[in-house]
Parts: C-alpha cells; structure tokens; sequence
C-alpha cells in the first residue's frame, strides 16, 4: 500500500525534520534526487553532455529545487537555460548555483529542448496558474528535442496547475511525462485528473518518512494487498462456507444488467452465486451454475446482495430493495438502487447495523447528494460515506473508496476501457461476491475495482472493449494477481 498526505502533514514533518538538520539540507537531497532522475532519462535520449534544458523556474522554493537540479546537470555539461517567471523573486542561491555551474536565464521560451524542468509551482500553489505562466505552459507540447521527438517534461514535486490537496485541475496545467516528488506522495499525484498529468511519478527519499504522522490522505492498494486479501478456498471449503451471493438485479426490461452483475459475481471467490428477479430465465441459461429465483423472498440464504443494477424503478423493484435492506447481511446498492433512494422513502430502511455499499457514478452521486462531487471528489465521497453510513465507492479514471469514518482509497489501476455501458454492473457483481465472501466492505470495494480495472486494462489489449469483455477479462487478470 501507499500513502499520499495533505500538504498540511508535508508541511509539519518537514518543519520538525529540519529542525535536526542544517539549512537548506531537504533542498539539496530533493535537488540530487531530481537531478539524478533527469540524468537518467536524458541519457535515454541521447546524454546529458549537450543537452538542451530548460528550467521553468517560479518564486518558491519549488523553483530553488529546479535552479540546484539545473546546476547539477550544468556540471554534467548539458546547456542549462533558466525562465524565471518572477525574477524579483526567484530562490537567489538556488540562481547564483545555477550560473556558477554555466548555465543561463532566458526571457523567452526556446524552440527546441530535450528536457524541461517544471519548477513554477509546487505544494505552495494556490489558485490556477497566473496568466503568464498558463501561457508558457499551453507552449510546451510544441517544444522538440534534438531527435524531433517531443521534449520530456519533468515536473517537480506536483505539475504546475494542479490542485495539490484534491487532485483537482481547475484550468491550465503542466501535462508531464514524469513527476519527481520528494518526501511522500500527495494526494494529487493518486487523485483525479492530477494523477492523469503526472505520468510516471517518481519518490525521492529525503528522510520525511518517520516524520509524517497522523493519518495519511489517500490510500493507494497495490497488487501485493489484493493478492493478501482475497478469500482462496482451503480443504475444508464448500460452496456455502466461501460464501453465497446473491443478486437481485436486472429486470424483463433490462436482461442484460442481470447477465453482467452475474457474470462478475461469478468471477468472484464465493462459492455459489443466486439470482433473484424477472430475468432469472436468461441468467440460467446463460450460467448454468447459478440458482434462481423470481423474487429476493423467495431465494435461499445467502451471504450479501447486491441490488440495483437494471432493476427498474416501479414497484417491484421498490418491494426488491425493501427486502433486501430488511436483511441483517452487508448490501450493495448500484445504479437503480440509488435512484430509489432519492425520494428520500427508504431513508429509514438506510438505518441498518450490517454494512452498506453503494456504487455510485457521477450521475448517480448528484441525485443522491443533491450535488455533483465538484472539484475534491475524495471530499465528497466522504461526506456522502458520512451521511449515509455506508462505504462509498465513487466511480471514475481514479475510482475512490470512501468509509464513514474518513478513510479513503484510490484505485491505480483505471483504464477508460471501463467507460461503456454495463461495466458497472459487473463491478458490482464482483463486489457483492467479496462481500459474501466475507471481506470487510471497504476491502472489497477496493479490491473488486482495483481487479475490474486490470480486467478493463486487459480486455483493452484486444480492441475496443464491451462489458462483457470485461467480465470475460476479470478470470485472467485474478490468474495473474493470485498466482
Ligand atoms: N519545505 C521543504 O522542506 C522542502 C520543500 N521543497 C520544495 O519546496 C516546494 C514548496 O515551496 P514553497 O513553499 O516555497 O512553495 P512553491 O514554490 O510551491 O510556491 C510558492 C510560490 O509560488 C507562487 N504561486 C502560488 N500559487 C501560484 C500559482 N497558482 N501560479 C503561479 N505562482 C504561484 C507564490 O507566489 C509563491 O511565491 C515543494 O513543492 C518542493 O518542491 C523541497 O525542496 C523539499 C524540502
């Protein structure tokens, strides 16, 4: 697992590491470290002796990093030109550094680079960027290297542009290849279209660790925490004791939901899967081991449900829903589930002591929070976690998992492949088969969308991706994650 952290926490634990160190100490181990990466991918691209760099340097200490790492690739021989963005205000050692190794300041942006530093603003920013430095940064995509090739683009620490606590990108923004940070990860480099502009991100050690206390932001799992936590079976399994799940989704009108939620369910570690609803003919036929049912009232024991997916919002599906949230076991509710909710007649039903999952897309958040998530969609997730009482899974590129208590995941493994009808509801299959299955709600959510995003991932390498290729990917992506 990775921690991201608030700048807030980076702020303390630097303060109290500097406090044992000489001045200015970080800054150089955050300046090697970042001159080090930047030798390395110059070398990539034909050496650091002769290359072009340019630095984008603002009037914080983010641009003193850029200013020590240019001078230390300077001394490497590359041809070192600094455009400072504020020049009344630039880090003066971090200048004088720069030009005692040989490198230059420039007025204007170059034609061509090998390599830019992206210095202008880092865990300091507020607001978007100025005008000016949006201009040079809407320049940069048509900056070329000595081979014709698109110049790399480092940022350092954060990309220039992006909302650091939220991962939020209000306007323009520096789109990198890679992000070199130092210390920690923030939550902008795991979180919402910042995640996207940083490209690979990069974690420079500059001692920070043991100083970060309290609790970290975002969560981010890792194949490692997957593998750990998904149920296996044990000699003394049977179908019943990996769990039962069931679902009470899809509808006449809606088949096809019924097929994928059970399809992912199937995908999933429990150990038998039932259907109950008005499509359980084509359930069977298309999943011979799955029992059926035409209504929850009438379906064996189970584990959890998962409810919502193509149920439809007429009475039938309101009595599915009632009857599902009246069990005392851990529920899913997706898609149509949460449209019930709106009118606010199930809010009662809501007040149940066995956990709640809801699986909410932007669209579906909105009707049921009374606004869109906005900017600090980890912050929403979290209210709404809050206010209903139920794990909160927030789809999108960097799906969130948000607990009542604050807790909060992101998923690393997204893939735009999952943009297509239907995803959600195998997503929500699988979920509820980890539930039965007997993993704590907010593991199975993390666990089922870090899975479903390999899935997309994979179905992607073959074309243009469906839901039920997805569903199809779901047994090959676990074979590589478990073996
Ligand atoms: N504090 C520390 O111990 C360390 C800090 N480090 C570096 O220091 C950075 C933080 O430095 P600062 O606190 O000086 O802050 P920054 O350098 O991130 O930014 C502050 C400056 O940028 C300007 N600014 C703010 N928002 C802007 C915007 N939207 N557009 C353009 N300019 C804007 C402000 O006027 C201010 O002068 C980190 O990101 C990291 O790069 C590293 O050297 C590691 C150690």
């Amino acid at each position: 697992m990775r921690q991201a952290w608030r700048v807030g926490d980076v702020r303390a634990a630097e303060k109290n590491l500097m406090a044992t160190l000489p001045e200015g100490a970080l800054m150089q181990r955050a300046a090697a470290g970042l001159a080090r990466r930047c030798a390395l991918l110059l070398e990539e691209t034909g050496g650091v002796y002769g290359a072009r760099v340019l630095l984008l340097v603002g009037s914080g200490d983010n641009g003193g990093d850029t200013l020590y790492a240019g001078a230390a690739l300077a001394r490497r021989g590359a041809q070192v030109r600094a455009l400072l963005l504020s020049p009344e205000r630039v880090h003066l050692a971090g200048l004088a550094a720069l030009r005692q190794a040989g490198g230059f300041t420039t007025r204007d942006l170059p034609a061509r680079a090998d390599l830019v530093l992206d210095g202008i603003v880092g865990i300091g920013a507020s607001g978007g960027l100025r005008p000016e430095a949006a201009a040079i940064v809407r320049e940069l995509p048509a900056l070329r290297r000595r081979d014709g090739e698109r110049a790399v683009i480092v940022a350092v620490d954060v990309p220039s542009g992006v909302t650091v606590d939220t991962g939020d990108v209000p306007g323009e923004a520096v789109t990198a290849d890679v992000t070199v940070t130092f210390g920690c990860l923030k939550a902008a480099h795991v979180l919402g279209p910042a995640a996207v502009r940083c490209g690979h991100v990069d974690l420079v050690d500059i001692g920070l660790g043991p100083a970060l206390t309290g609790t970290p932001a975002v969560r981010v799992p890792d194949a490692a925490d997957i593998a750990a936590w998904w149920p296996r079976p044990g000699a003394t399994s049977d179908k019943y004791s990996r769990g039962v799940v069931g679902l009470a989704t899809g509808s006449a009108f809606y088949p096809g939901a019924a097929l994928l939620s059970t399809a992912g369910a199937l995908a999933g570690p429990s150990g038998m899967v039932r259907y109950a609803g008005s499509a359980h003919r084509e359930v069977v036929r298309a999943h011979p081991s799955v029992v059926v049912a035409d209504r929850v009232a009438d379906s064996g024991r189970v584990q959890a449900w998962v409810c919502g997916s193509g149920l439809g919002s007429g009475d039938e599906a309101r009595t599915e829903l009632r009857s599902v949230l009246a069990t005392a076991l851990p529920v899913l509710l997706d898609a149509d589930a949460i449209n019930l909710l709106v009118g606010g007649e199930h809010a009662e039903d809501l007040r149940r002591d066995a956990p709640l999952v809801l699986t909410p897309h932007d669209g579906e958040f909105k009707r049921l929070a009374g606004e869109a998530p906005g900017a600090d969609r980890a912050g929403a997730a979290a209210r709404l976690a809050a206010w209903t009482n139920a794990v909160v899974l927030l789809k999108g590129d960097r799906t969130i998992v948000a607990t009542p208590s604050g807790e909060i995941w992101a998923n690393p493994t997204g893939s735009a492949a999952l943009a297509t009808a239907g995803s959600g509801d195998v997503l929500a299959g699988l979920l509820g088969s980890l539930l039965a299955a007997g993993l704590p709600p907010v593991r199975a959510a993390v666990a089922a969308a870090y899975v479903h995003g390999l899935a997309g991932r994979r179905a992607a390498e073959n074309g243009p991706v469906t839901a039920p290729d997805v569903a199809a990917a779901l047994r090959p992506a676990l074979a590589g994650l478990l073996t």
